[in-house]
């Protein structure tokens, strides 16, 4: 049953009740690069009280490294096998679930936090950042020859998505139905610092609408992204609450879980 935490005794219990606390970074952490106020302190009181920390975010523009800089640069104390980003757990899929042959590539829609983490992982992978794929020039199908060799496509948020990154995505998608059609999160919005932006669903919304296909997502509500954390960190369920901004993503995440939820306002 959901109710709203007031008094001082309501956060006392679950500091009794919970020994794993699962955060979720935009929208309840920070907004873009400006941190939430009061996050900074939860989570210093949070490690001083001895709690397991986890950083559990959607966001797949980043790596595991790049948001343990992140964390640097905000002063708060995380280390890199306490982080968990959509990019991270889309690499682990691919190479550990799927087991993509090595001799099989993946075209990305997505940033360097994808490249890096697809990387580590031994997967290989186009587009991306590629510089000829991140263009506004007029896409040419008649010139656009497709790498045989391409098993995958994996969508991310991409502030440099444009016409062709669509176009090559939907020809290996459409040509071959057993191409693996693969997003790491479905999230509509995106809080920046300023306000909302369009997510990363909303960014991939042409491919499944073009295609009349529905994706495999990977990060929050799947349950993809709560194994790949079980793969790494033990921790009981039962002493597991997870904090986030959105009801379909992380608190839902959550309950698939059998996880203590907490919604926090501050997503907007
Ligand atoms: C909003 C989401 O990130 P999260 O809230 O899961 O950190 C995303 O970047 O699409
Ligand atoms: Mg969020």
């Amino acid at each position: 049953m959901a109710r709203r935490l007031s008094a001082a005794e309501d956060y006392e219990s679950l500091l009794s009740n919970y020994d794993t606390w699962m955060f979720d970074c935009d929208g309840v952490l920070w907004h873009g690069d400006r941190p939430i106020d009061g996050a900074v302190e939860v989570l210093d009181m949070l490690r001083k009280r001895g709690k397991r920390l986890l950083f559990v975010t959607n966001n797949a523009t980043k790596s595991r490294r790049n948001y343990k800089a992140k964390f640097d640069q905000l002063g708060v104390e995380a280390h890199v096998d306490e982080i968990y980003g959509s990019a991270y757990a889309a690499a682990v899929y691919i190479s550990s679930v799927m087991k993509l042959p090595k001799d099989k590539k993946v075209y990305v829609i997505g940033m360097s936090g994808i490249e890096e983490e697809l990387h580590e992982e031994g997967v290989s992978f186009i587009g991306g950042t590629d510089p000829a794929d991140c263009t506004l020039e007029p896409f040419s199908l008649a010139d656009f020859i497709p790498d045989p060799d391409v098993a995958a496509v994996l969508c991310g948020f991409d502030t440099q998505i444009n016409y062709t990154k669509l176009s090559k995505a939907f020809q290996y998608l459409h040509r071959n139905p057993a191409c693996q059609f693969l997003v790491t999160n479905e999230d509509s919005t995106f809080p920046s610092a300023h306000g909302l932006l369009p997510g990363s669903g909303s960014l991939s919304a042409p491919l499944r609408f073009a295609l009349n296909r529905d994706p495999l997502t990977i990060g929050k509500p799947a349950r993809t992204m709560l194994d790949c954390i079980q793969a790494k960190v033990h921790f009981d369920p039962e002493r597991t609450i997870m904090i986030g901004d959105r009801l379909n993503t992380d608190i839902l995440f959550g309950q698939g879980g059998g996880l203590a939820t907490l919604l926090v306002l501050t997503g907007k």
